[in-house]
């Protein structure tokens, strides 16, 4: 019988086994396994399914900036691991584009094995045609999310006198 090495096995089918895995299981599972991935632009699709459409039963809390979703029940990983997407529109106070880009910045300089790690990102406009003063308009929404991987027994003020070696990044810095 011929075996197939394995790089010919890539050629053949003509997609990389990364991208494949990406195709079965998201882009953000493809992360998490990967430790040396970098944060990178996450379809709203992706993550409107892995949240159940941020729905209210995932929520882990909300913070001045936004509501802080938890990624599947089930951890998104069959190892457990999860993920906590944070969306930064729904709170009352509006992010602006310049202000989504700096907190990007930073949290892209900022990687350290004790830093929650930054998983990546998610900036989608969508315009819907609807009714405004007697008239139609294309209402532009835009979706500004931020993920993390998730950790497990609450945010830092927990943690602060204990002995976690955690630290929580904070997006307003
Ligand atoms: N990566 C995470 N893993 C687990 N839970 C998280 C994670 N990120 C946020 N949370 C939960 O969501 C809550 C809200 O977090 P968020 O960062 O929005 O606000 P905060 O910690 O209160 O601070 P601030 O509003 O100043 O940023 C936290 O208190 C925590 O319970």
């Amino acid at each position: 019988m011929d075996f197939v090495p394995f790089s010919k096995k890539v050629e053949t089918s003509g997609v990389p086994f990364s991208k494949q895995a990406e195709a079965r299981h998201g882009i953000l599972e493809s992360i998490l396994q990967d430790p040396s991935a970098k944060p990178r632009s996450l379809p709203l699709q992706e993550l409107k399914e892995v949240t159940n459409n941020f729905s209210e039963d995932r929520q882990l809390g909300k913070g001045g900036f936004g509501i802080v979703y938890k990624v599947s029940e089930q951890g998104l990983l069959a190892n457990g691991e999860a993920v906590a997407v944070k969306d930064l529109i729904s709170s009352q106070f509006q992010f602006k584009e310049n202000q989504f880009k700096h907190e990007l910045d930073n949290l892209m300089k900022v990687q350290h094995e004790n830093i929650v790690r930054f998983l990546g990102y998610c900036y989608e406009s969508s315009r819907e045609y609807m009714e405004y003063e007697a008239t139609h308009v294309f209402a532009e929404s835009s979706k500004m999310l931020l993920c993390f991987e998730y950790v497990p027994n609450g945010s830092l003020d927990k943690h602060i006198n204990g002995m976690s070696h955690y630290i929580y990044t904070h997006h307003n810095s």
